[in-house]
């Protein structure tokens, strides 16, 4: 099956985990980190979700799935150790056009989270399509290695460099090529290096006059 990959904005929105073990917590971490409004529904939570329920984190309703709780919610995960409620949620989301992620069954999920390595903006995912979790969790990690803290730093300064020049007359094609200039030129691997000299004089050969580059540079390596 052909996964469509999309980037949601989940900021604000209910998200419903219906499941409070350790699945569902990996679940709550990543939807809480990009500033979703998590409610869970399930009798007995792990003590990772019950601190969080503490801290005022996310929202608890300590009892099983009824039909009728999927209302209102953006995303909801079926995340119990129980089949038949699993199947019950799965129903509920299908027959009200919520978009559902089953935790075991790979091939209903409306959608499948996918492991993922974050650098500042710049945000790598690995999927196997439900074929090797194990095997996605291996290759992030080796994501981890190579796209290392630093790159934090690189799209936060090709940002920068973005807001000056879109803001800027010229052409599309103008900017395409300065930035086609900028990597081959290896911005990213001066910047990883901190060379904050060498990154200057290459931003101030290649950018358009008048742009302030000590300012695009001193924000990003303070
Ligand atoms: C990527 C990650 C994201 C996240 O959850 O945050 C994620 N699973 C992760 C880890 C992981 N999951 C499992 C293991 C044990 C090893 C193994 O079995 O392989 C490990 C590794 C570990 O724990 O070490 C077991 C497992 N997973 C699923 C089933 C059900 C089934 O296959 O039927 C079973 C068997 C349960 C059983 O045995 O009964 C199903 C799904 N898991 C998915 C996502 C979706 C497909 C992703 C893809 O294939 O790309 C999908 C379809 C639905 C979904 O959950 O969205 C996260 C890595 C986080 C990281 O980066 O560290
Ligand atoms: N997708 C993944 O990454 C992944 C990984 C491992 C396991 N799984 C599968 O995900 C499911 C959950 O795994 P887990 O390790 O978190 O299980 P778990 O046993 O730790 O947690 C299950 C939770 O479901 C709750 N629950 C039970 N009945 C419920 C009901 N009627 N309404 C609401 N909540 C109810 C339990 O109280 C418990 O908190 C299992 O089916 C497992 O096979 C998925």
């Amino acid at each position: 099956m052909m996964l469509y990959p999309v980037n949601l904005q989940i900021a604000g929105k209910l998200c419903l985990v219906i499941g409070g073990g350790k699945v569902g917590l990996r679940k709550i971490r990543t939807l809480l980190s990009c500033g979703a409004r998590v409610m869970v529904i399930s009798p007995e939570v792990v003590e990772g979700i019950a601190l969080l329920v503490t801290k005022g984190e996310i929202e608890l309703q300590q009892r099983g799935y009824r039909e009728g709780d999927l209302a209102g919610a953006f995303l909801a995960f079926a995340v119990t150790n129980n089949r038949r409620i699993q199947d019950q949620v799965a129903t509920e989301a299908r027959k009200n056009g919520v978009f559902l992620n089953i935790a075991d069954e790979p091939t209903r999920c409306d959608f499948q989270v996918p492991a993922q390595v974050r650098r500042g903006e710049l945000l790598l995912t690995v999927s196997t399509g439900g074929a090797s979790p194990a095997l996605a969790k291996l290759i992030r990690e080796q994501l981890e290695e190579q796209f290392d803290g630093e790159y934090g730093k690189v799209i936060s300064l090709f940002a920068r460099i973005r807001d000056v020049i879109v803001d800027r007359p010229g052409n599309s094609e103008v900017n395409r090529v300065m930035f086609q200039r900028l990597l081959q030129a290896g911005l990213v691997d001066l910047v990883r290096g901190s060379k904050w000299e060498l990154v200057a004089a290459l931003l101030r050969s290649e950018l358009p006059e008048g742009i302030d580059v000590d300012a695009l540079i001193g924000a990003v390596s303070s």
